[in-house]
Order: structure tokens, then C-alpha cells, then sequence
């Protein structure tokens, strides 16, 4: 099997990119399979820099072609937050289950129909000697009044998607990735770089 370095350390979106690639015959590793600690600190002002930092650190680390995903999570009532700082929204360690309560707190009262937000994701697309390459995706959605769902990860159980009816958590990690930023972040790159991803 052909593999492929996911430049990140976070566990759930490991599980999304193997649901995107294991179909393709990829096998995902990511930055807790390899043995050299990495953690790119992500200093940029968009999702773009910091997607294109973390990849291009990494390659180079490596001395591989990688790709890296940084993405996260806009509220139109909350002007667009938590959006880059959605991994730690509520300081401290990364804790989603403490993001999803400072989001749910910050939208008492908020009626549904103000609710409404999206996911994002950058991929970056890094190789040396390389020129480095980016593809974004979204995927429009309401925030839930409470949690729903077991699957997925950080703000998964509090977004609802209108097309399914259904939380994101409440979505096998198959039917995610046919509608989720990153399954449609990574259909672009696969589009324009379909050497990559054959
Ligand atoms: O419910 C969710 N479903 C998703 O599909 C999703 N994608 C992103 N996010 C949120 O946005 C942060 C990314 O921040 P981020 O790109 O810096 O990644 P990270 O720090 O978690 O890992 P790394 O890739 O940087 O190592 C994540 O932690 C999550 O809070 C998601 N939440
Ligand atoms: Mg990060």
C-alpha cells in the first residue's frame, strides 16, 4: 500500500484523512507514527499560513512530501470565532469537550436561525524543492443547542448539517468525509494534483 505523511498530531482528523485515503489505497501516517517529535508552532493569521508553516516545517524535518490541514470552526453570531483558535477556544490544554461548553455558553439565548457557521480547511501540499500548494474546503452548518452523535471529533457533536438532518457526530467517518471542509478540501487538491493522489 502507498502511504501518505498527514502533517498533524491530532488523532480525530487522522481517523477523517484514513477514511479519505484507505478507499484510494493510501495508508495515513501521521506525526504520532513517527519517532522525531513535531509540533510546528502555528504563528500565522490565517488558515492558509498556518496550514502552509506546518507542512513546509515538516517536509523539511522529514525530508518527504507531506500535506498538512489546518481548519477549524467560524460562528456568524460570534463574528467568525473561535476560526483559527479553534483547537484551544477555551485556553489552557486543548480540550474539546471544554471548547464545546464556552461555544454553547457564548450562544445562550441565540435563536436558530442566527445560528448558523461553517467548517474550513486548508491543505497544504509540501515537498522539497517543491513549490508548496494549498486547496481549501468548507461545509455550512447550525450549532446545535446541545451535544449529538459519538463520531468524529472536537465541535463535531454541536454542528448540525441541514442536507443529512443529522450532528456531525452522529455521521460514520464514511458519510463525514463525502460532505465534511476536509473531504472537500481534499477533492480539490486531488483534482489539480491528481498525480498525487491516484
Ligand atoms: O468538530 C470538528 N470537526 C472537524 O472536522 C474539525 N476540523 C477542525 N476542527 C476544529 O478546529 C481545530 C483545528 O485546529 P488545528 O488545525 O490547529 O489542528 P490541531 O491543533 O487540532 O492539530 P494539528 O493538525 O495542528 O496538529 C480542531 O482542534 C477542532 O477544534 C474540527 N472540529
Ligand atoms: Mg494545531
Amino acid at each position: 500500500m502507498k502511504q501518505i505523511i498527514i502533517a498533524t498530531n491530532n488523532k480525530g482528523k487522522a481517523k477523517d484523512f484514513e477514511a479519505l485515503l484507505n478507499p484510494l489505497g493510501y495508508e495515513v501516517l501521521t506525526l504520532q507514527d513517527i519517532e522525531e517529535e513535531i509540533d510546528v508552532e502555528e504563528t500565522g493569521t490565517t488558515f492558509e499560513e498556518n496550514a502552509i508553516l506546518k507542512a513546509e516545517e515538516t517536509a523539511k524535518i522529514l525530508n518527504k512530501p507531506v500535506i498538512s490541514d489546518d481548519s477549524g470552526l467560524e460562528i456568524d453570531a460570534l463574528n467568525g470565532e473561535p476560526g483559527i483558535y479553534s483547537a484551544r477556544y477555551a485556553g489552557g490544554e486543548k480540550s474539546d469537550s471544554a471548547n464545546i461548553d464556552k461555544v454553547l455558553s457564548k450562544l445562550e439565548g441565540v435563536p436558530e436561525e442566527q445560528r448558523t457557521a461553517r467548517f474550513r480547511c486548508v491543505l497544504a501540499i509540501a515537498a522539497p524543492g517543491e513549490q508548496t500548494e494549498t486547496f481549501s474546503g468548507s461545509c455550512e452548518g447550525r450549532i446545535l443547542n446541545g451535544r449529538r452523535g459519538e463520531h468524529g471529533f472536537g465541535y463535531d457533536p454541536i454542528f448540525y448539517v441541514p442536507e443529512l438532518d443529522k450532528a456531525m457526530a452522529e455521521l460514520a467517518p464514511e458519510q463525514k468525509a463525502k460532505i465534511s471542509h476536509r473531504g472537500n478540501a481534499l477533492r480539490e487538491l486531488k483534482a489539480a494534483m491528481p498525480s498525487w493522489l491516484s
